[in-house]
């Protein structure tokens, strides 16, 4: 059985405005699901839903089988075992890293009154987010990161059936993100439950997550494994929030094997993949960058039309010759004159499913 299953979720906190609307799905046992979406598209009111400091406007969320919300009432945060993580760590500043870890098991009198860090479960959280050394420490002398450790450690130490986090690398120094993002698959490896993950980061959500859920204006567009989502998004929505690539008009012009189309564009004729029921005539093709590549020699097909220095690469942007308003994206090596003609082959493509 699911661990967590909403069904037809709704939240409206005004008149006429839904800020999530119809959400089904599913959270597996042990699952690390990111949701992403752009600002404003109900990640954080998804993530308040499932801690039960909303209750939805419709729909129902379930525990385990248990119906923990519906629009007819709510069970509390404190009654479903739910641990959360906010951007802000929301450490307790009068108590040192120990105490803030062992509040929640001393709030529920699951422990008595010796030293935090002498409880086994708190020792055991410190050490597994790399605080031993800090146990006696107050918030205030701890660096960003540090205070991200107690936050997680709090919420480990709860063994909570879910954990849920809100954008918990957000607020930190880019260098430390990384080495935050595998603290986070540590706590996620620590965790019994399962762990929803809010971002608006993609590479954070890719590199992370079992299954990523895309958001858009309050609406579920698609859920899927990170590769699935960056190589068989379903719309363009999700095609074009996903890593860097273009969706161009094509013409399917014949089959070629399963799963597989030649499609033509501006004169140029390349496979694509597609899904089992797809047919011949009009399409979109979602074309990423690493799907291009420049060629040394053939017919000029198209130009460069802007430059971005990635760091050892370029992405140049490039508009096809016969396709006005059309454009592709791909790496090369060195930098190129705006303008510049080039050749380029398309090797691969995938015609999004809602296109045709
Ligand atoms: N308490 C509230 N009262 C009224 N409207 C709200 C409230 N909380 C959120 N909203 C609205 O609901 C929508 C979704 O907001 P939410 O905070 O869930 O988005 P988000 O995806 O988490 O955004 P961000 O990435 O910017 O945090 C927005 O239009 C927001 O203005």
């Amino acid at each position: 059985m699911a661990t967590i299953h909403l069904s037809t979720v709704g939240k409206q906190y005004e008149r006429e405005q839904w800020a999530l609307r119809g959400i089904d799905l599913h959270i597996e046992q042990g699952e690390f699901l990111a949701l992403l979406g752009p600002s404003g598209c109900g990640k954080t009111t998804l993530l308040r839903l499932l801690a039960g400091f909303e209750a939805p406007t419709e729909g129902e969320i379930f525990f385990a089988g248990e119906r923990v919300a519906s629009s007819a009432g709510s069970v509390p945060p404190e009654r479903r075992n739910v641990g959360v993580v906010f951007q802000s760590f929301a450490l307790w500043p009068h108590m040192n890293v120990a105490e803030n870890v062992a509040y929640s098991l001393r709030a529920r009198g699951r422990v008595g009154t010796q030293s935090a860090h002498r409880i086994p479960a708190v020792a055991d959280a410190l050490e597994r987010m790399g605080l031993q050394r800090y146990a006696e420490r107050y918030p205030e002398t701890l660096s960003g990161g540090q205070r991200q450790r107690v936050a997680l450690a709090r919420c480990l130490v709860q063994r909570p059936r879910l954990a849920l986090l809100d954008e918990p690398l957000a607020s930190l120094d880019v260098h430390l993100r990384e080495d935050m993002m595998e603290l986070i698959r540590e706590f996620h490896q620590a965790l019994d439950g399962a762990l929803v993950y809010v971002t608006h980061d993609q590479s954070e959500a890719m590199a992370l997550a079992d299954r990523i859920a895309v958001l858009t204006e309050g609406r579920l567009l698609q859920i899927d494994t990170p590769h699935r989502l960056y190589r068989e998004p379903r719309s363009e929505t999700v095609a074009r929030f996903l890593g860097r690539g273009r969706v161009l008009d094509v013409e399917l012009v014949a089959a070629a094997g399963t799963g597989r189309f030649s499609a033509r564009c501006a004169g140029e004729v390349f496979s694509v993949r597609t899904e089992a029921d797809a047919a011949l005539g009009p399409a979109r093709a979602l074309v990423r960058a690493g799907d291009v590549r420049l060629e040394d020699i053939g017919t000029v097909n198209a130009k460069v039309i802007r430059q971005r220095y990635l760091g050892g690469k370029y992405e140049l942007e490039l508009e096809l010759f016969h396709a006005p308003g059309s454009s592709l994206v791909c790496e090369h090596g060195s930098s190129l004159p705006l303008g510049h003609d080039v050749v380029l082959s398309i090797k691969d493509g995938w015609i999004v499913p809602e296109s045709v």
